[in-house]
């Protein structure tokens, strides 16, 4: 044993002084031609194609490559079967362990009967800095070999399969965010408007919204549909986005089916506050800082903003206030110069459809209002809200689909009593579904339907009183007018909710 040592010391002293000797006749350049032209001779000879992808780019010194990330994902589902070391990490979007492939390790691929192997290895920085930068890091790539002759297919095809397919298991795997916009100031106090997030989990989908199954099927459609279409709506020359107007009383689903669209097609919810933005370039930078697969919901859009369809009138009153004719502190008015939205409705119609907004794609813009016909008509015109969506008060159809969620129920013999009692009054899906919730382990389904249907039959009873209040003070206005020989200008009572919408 001793004497192996000592053969194999004398051995690398040999091997170290011929380095030497070498180094000494040859200077740098003259080392740095000679491994060209043997990578040149290597090269023709060598019957096999590699292709490196570094994990951050040149110009990028803390963003990594997208191409190594997407790489990264789906050599992850790969090589988690078949590599014998992996590399354990959370991502922090996910909070979720991803397996991929340790350093030196060596994987293969095939694709359309052709053999891929891919590497994963790391550069070493040459020597320590003082202060390190991303330069001067490891510097970890993967590199793909193939044989020559399948050049092409790899470059033109597999490569595109790779990355689309490794941005899928992203989507796949993400956690979904909710973001909203909050104002905050940085260290050397200038103020701005940054959007913040929570992992956005709401349990509403499709199948749990209750409302008309033919109205459903086709929002279902449409949104299906819009995910599938980037290559149409880049046939048409139109920016891969759709605006959806949901408008209804509170409380008959419109945040649901927000969460449901989210739910269904994966995208983040961007939960825009109207009255928090300062003004039109404040908006356009939030507009700036979403990400495509998204959806953009401005909330109560009638009372973010004065978008009320009175823009003359406003232009007069306002004309102080800013040159911009519908200029409008938000709502609570505040002061001009500091608290006070100056959003304006050419602002927000930029937002939507100006030539910022086709920076992401594959994005929902959704309103919702409980007044739609308060809303200014440019606002809301088709191709700014393609799809313009009523929730309305609970019908039989809409409230079959609650008992089902609420009580396993598809059929029983008081359905009747309350397919009637839905027909005669007005009761939003919200107050339904509150009835049909068991409050004790002694409530059953049926005790459930007979706390609607006494509910219905409550409601019912309200609606007859209020409707006679409504016509006596009717009637004392007609007496008053009549009575009153110079006019007096008697303002309508604001429309009350409901009234003359239809259900389902
Ligand atoms: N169509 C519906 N299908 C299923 N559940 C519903 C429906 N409408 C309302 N609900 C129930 O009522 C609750 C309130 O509904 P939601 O917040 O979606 O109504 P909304 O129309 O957005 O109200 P608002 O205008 O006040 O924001 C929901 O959490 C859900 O449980």
């Amino acid at each position: 044993m001793m004497g192996d040592m000592t053969q194999l010391g004398s051995v690398m002293a040999g091997i170290m002084f011929v380095w030497a000797i070498f180094r000494q006749l040859f200077p740098e350049e003259f080392r740095r031609d000679f491994r060209k032209y043997t990578n040149k001779v290597i090269s023709y000879i060598y019957p096999y194609v590699e292709i490196t992808f570094h994990e951050y780019q040149v110009d990028g010194w803390f963003e990594r490559s997208k191409a190594f990330v997407s790489i990264e994902r789906y050599l992850s589902t790969n090589s988690s079967t078949t590599a014998k070391r992996l590399k354990a990490s959370v991502v922090k979007d996910t909070e979720s362990v991803v397996l991929s492939m340790d350093d030196y390790e060596e994987v293969t691929d095939e694709f359309q009967g052709i053999k891929i192997w891919w590497t994963s290895s790391k550069n070493f920085p040459k020597q320590q800095a003082l202060f390190s930068y991303r330069g001067e890091e490891e510097k970890r790539y993967y590199r793909l070999t193939c044989k020559k002759e399948h050049r092409d297919i790899i470059t033109k095809v597999y490569l595109k399969h790779v990355l689309d397919e490794g941005k899928a298991i992203a989507v796949r795997t993400r956690q979904r965010k909710l973001y909203t916009n909050n104002k905050s100031e940085n260290w050397y106090g200038y103020k701005r408007t940054t959007w913040s997030h929570i992992v956005f989990e709401h349990p509403s989908t499709f199948d749990t919204l209750a409302m008309n199954p033919k109205k459903k099927k086709d929002i279902l459609n449409d949104l299906m549909t819009f995910s599938k279409s980037k290559d149409y709506y880049k046939k048409v020359g139109k920016s891969w986005k759709r605006g959806y107007l949901l408008y209804g009383p509170p409380g008959t689903g419109k945040s649901s089916m927000i969460a449901a669209m989210s739910n269904l097609l994966e995208y983040d919810i961007y939960d825009l506050e109207l009255t928090s933005v300062k003004d039109n370039t404040d908006l356009r930078k939030l507009l700036i800082d979403t990400s495509s697969k998204s959806i953009i919901v401005i909330e109560d859009i009638d009372c973010s903003l004065d978008l009320t369809g009175q823009r003359k009138e406003k232009k007069e009153e306002s004309e102080e206030e800013d040159k911009d004719p519908v200029v409008k502190k938000a709502k609570g008015g505040k002061d001009k110069d500091d608290k006070g939205s100056k959003v304006t409705l050419s602002g927000l119609l930029n937002f939507i459809d100006g030539l910022w907004s086709a920076c992401g794609s594959e994005r929902l813009i959704v309103f919702t209002t409980n007044y739609v016909e308060k809303l200014d008509p440019a606002l809301v015109r088709r191709g700014r809200m393609d799809k313009h969506i009523e929730l309305s008060y609970c019908c039989y159809e809409t409230f079959k689909v609650l008992a089902g969620n609420y009580l396993d129920l598809e059929s029983h013999e008081l359905f009747a009593t309350i397919s009637r009692l839905l027909e005669e009054t007005n009761m939003t899906p919200a107050d339904v579904a509150e009835n049909l919730m068991p409050k004790s382990d002694e409530e059953n389904a049926e005790s459930c339907l007979n706390n609607l249907i006494k509910s219905l039959e409550l409601a019912k009873e309200e609606a007859r009183l209020k409707a006679v209040e409504d016509a006596k003070i009717k009637a004392e206005e007609e007496a008053g007018k009549k009575n009153d020989e110079n006019g007096e200008n008697v303002q309508d009572s604001d429309a009350k909710l409901g009234d003359g919408q239809g259900k389902c």
